[in-house]
């Protein structure tokens, strides 16, 4: 199994570059693992107090369920992916079945920063875009398909998503193999990716 760790800070684009490689490609092969789905379980908090979590701090993640979930696979067992709700902040009761595959994508803000994690890497990723296109991707992603509103992503944006873009995210692009650019679209990154996993399956 060929794992890749891709990575970048919200909205540089991860999701995006995931479905693009995945374009062309058979999806017996090659399966994706989100690290938003993996975001701590908090049934015991209630709503309002799930809202002041800093979704941006690796201590929100689980990545020790992350990294035995990929060890999982890596050993051939399938795997119940949690499903996140971004409108609840929490997980939901649903799970999805993930089956080994010859490649599997693992995407997310923070993955990078995790040393255990980014052992289980074969190639690591950084997909960058600049930070105000982020943002400005961030406030129409959020508010269409998220349900939030503008104060909602401004005010995380400056209390918790900045900071901890600076002190996590963008420092763990030095682990990475390969940095994609993606302020515009990249079809030539993209290429060089899906060659190279094209090379692994064939
Ligand atoms: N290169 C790009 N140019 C313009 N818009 C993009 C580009 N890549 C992604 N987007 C858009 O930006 C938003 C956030 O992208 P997404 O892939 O969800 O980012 P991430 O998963 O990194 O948070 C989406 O609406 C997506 O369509
Ligand atoms: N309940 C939540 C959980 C996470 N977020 C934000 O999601 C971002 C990570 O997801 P991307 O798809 O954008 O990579 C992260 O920046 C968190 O702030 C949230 O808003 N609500």
């Amino acid at each position: 199994m060929l794992i890749i760790g891709l990575a970048g800070g919200t909205g540089s684009g991860k999701t995006t570059v995931v479905h693009q490689i995945m374009t062309e490609l058979p999806d017996t092969e090659v399966g994706v693992i989100s690290q938003d789905s993996y975001y701590k379980e908090t049934t015991n908090l209630s709503f309002d107090e799930r809202a002041l979590i800093n979704f941006d701090h690796p201590r929100s993640i689980d990545f020790e369920l992350l990294v035995k979930h990929l060890k999982a696979l890596k050993a051939g067992e399938t795997i119940d992916q949690p499903v996140y709700s971004f409108i609840q902040h929490n997980r939901t009761d649903d799970t999805v079945s993930t089956h080994p595959r010859k490649v599997m994508i693992v995407e997310g803000i923070l993955i990078l920063t995790n040393p255990e994690l980014r052992e289980l890497f074969d190639i690591k990723i950084f997909v960058h875009a600049d930070s105000d296109e982020r943002l400005v991707r961030r406030l129409k992603r959020d508010i269409s398909e998220r349900g939030r509103d503008i104060d909602e992503v401004l005010n995380r944006y400056q209390n918790t998503l900045k900071p901890m873009h600076e002190q996590f995210i963008e420092p763990s692009k030095a682990f990475a193999d390969i940095i994609i650019p993606n302020d515009k679209y990249n079809t030539v990154a993209i290429d060089v990716v899906r060659a190279v996993i094209n090379q692994r399956i064939s």
